[in-house]
């Protein structure tokens, strides 16, 4: 990075970017940067302040599959996910017990999580947006499961029926039958950097909701970015917001890849914290009610990303390309994984 302060005053105007990025000029001067948006450099040049360990949950068997349009056969969502589980991903959101008249998709749950080989190191969590779902959930053998929130009024009810507040309520009666039979729930919140229906969302609003779905005593919260418009940017601002109530070892990002910033996105939550990514195989998916929203952030464009930065994620990016080709094909369609792609041609 030594010749970087040359480069960049001849390429561009000095005293624009230190407008822009008052950490730049700050760091072209020596100075200390604040801790929150610090790029530093260790002797290798590599990026640092990025956490060890990064933890993938794998979210395209049920995320990925529930906007597809034709039925997937139970046996294929089964045959992936078994895929899946021996690539060293730690947790694999298997399905969702959801009303099968909203996500048709996702009607087969109970034999989805019935038919799958179970690795002992993967845990396989499923959605349940209410106490009926969570019952059917356990009943089907679930020991996982997340409650999905958002902070958009009008979103929550286009989602799931119903408003915030009576959510929160729905959300409270799972956490207490989850807590009573020991089964950990994690807490979705979507719309966290933008509604299909309201726009722009204020980072306050989404903390409101983290906190209280939090308070609840779900142990993650996974920050939905449902329609990919976030950037680095509005991702720091929402963080800092999030960050004054729930701990950043207590959060997740979960990121869209609609207007290509998802990467971006991600590396601006890992230099401020967060070391919980949520993705999916070949880049698939896609909200029912996010229309235009395209597919979450591909698990092997992350796993890319991290392993180049030195991250460990236990996740060999190999298996996951496999299972991708396998589902694309199934799906008749070209992965979104840009490493995918590559890796096909060299
Ligand atoms: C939440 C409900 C069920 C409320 O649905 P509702 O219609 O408001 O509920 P209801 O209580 O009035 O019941 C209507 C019917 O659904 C049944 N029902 C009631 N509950 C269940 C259940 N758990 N499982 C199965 N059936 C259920 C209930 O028995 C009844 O059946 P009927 O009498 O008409 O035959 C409905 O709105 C629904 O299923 N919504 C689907 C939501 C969904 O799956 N959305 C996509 C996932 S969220 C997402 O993608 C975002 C996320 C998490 O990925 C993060 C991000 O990307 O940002």
């Amino acid at each position: 990075m030594g010749n970087v302060p040359a480069a960049v005053k001849h390429c561009l105007s000095y005293e624009q970017l230190s407008r822009d990025y008052p950490w730049l000029a700050a760091w072209l001067q020596g100075e200390k940067v604040s801790e929150a948006f610090v790029f530093s450099t260790d002797c290798n040049n590599a990026i640092t302040d990025l956490p060890k360990f990064v933890k993938i949950v794998e979210v395209g068997p049920r995320d990925g599959l529930q906007n597809e349009k034709e039925i997937v056969p139970t046996e294929i969502k089964i045959q992936l996910i078994d895929m899946l589980s021996k690539t060293g991903l730690p947790v694999i959101e298997a399905t969702s017990f959801v009303s099968s008249k909203w996500v048709p998709q996702m009607a087969d749950h109970t034999n989805v999580l019935q038919g799958i080989h179970r690795a002992p190191q993967v845990k396989y969590p499923v959605l349940t947006p209410n106490l009926r779902g969570f019952q059917t959930a356990v009943a089907a053998g679930a020991t996982e499961v997340a409650v999905f929130g958002s902070a958009s009024e009008m979103f929550t009810r286009a989602n799931i029926n119903c408003s915030i507040e009576e959510s929160m309520q729905r959300f409270e009666e799972v956490v207490r039958a989850a807590q009573e039979a020991q089964i950990p729930v994690r807490g979705y919140v979507s719309c966290a950097l933008g509604c299909p229906y309201e726009g722009d969302i204020e980072p306050s609003k989404v903390t409101k909701v983290a906190k209280r779905l939090y308070s609840l005593g779900c142990y993650e919260i996974s920050l939905g970015d449902t329609t990919g418009v976030g950037t680095p940017g509005s991702m720091a601002r929402l963080l800092e917001s999030v960050m004054k109530e729930v701990p950043a070892s207590a959060l997740a990002v979960h990121c869209h890849d609609t207007y290509g910033q998802a990467l971006a996105n991600i590396l601006i939550a890992l230099q401020m914290g967060v070391s919980v990514v949520d993705s999916s195989v070949a880049g698939l998916g896609g909200c029912p009610y996010a229309k235009g929203a395209s597919g979450n952030v591909s698990t092997e464009d992350v796993l890319y990303m991290l392993h180049g930065l030195g991250v460990e994620t236990g996740v060999d990016l190999s298996k996951v390309v496999e299972a991708g080709n396998f589902i694309c094909k199934v799906l008749d369609r070209e992965t979104n994984s840009k490493v995918a792609r590559a890796k096909c041609r060299f």
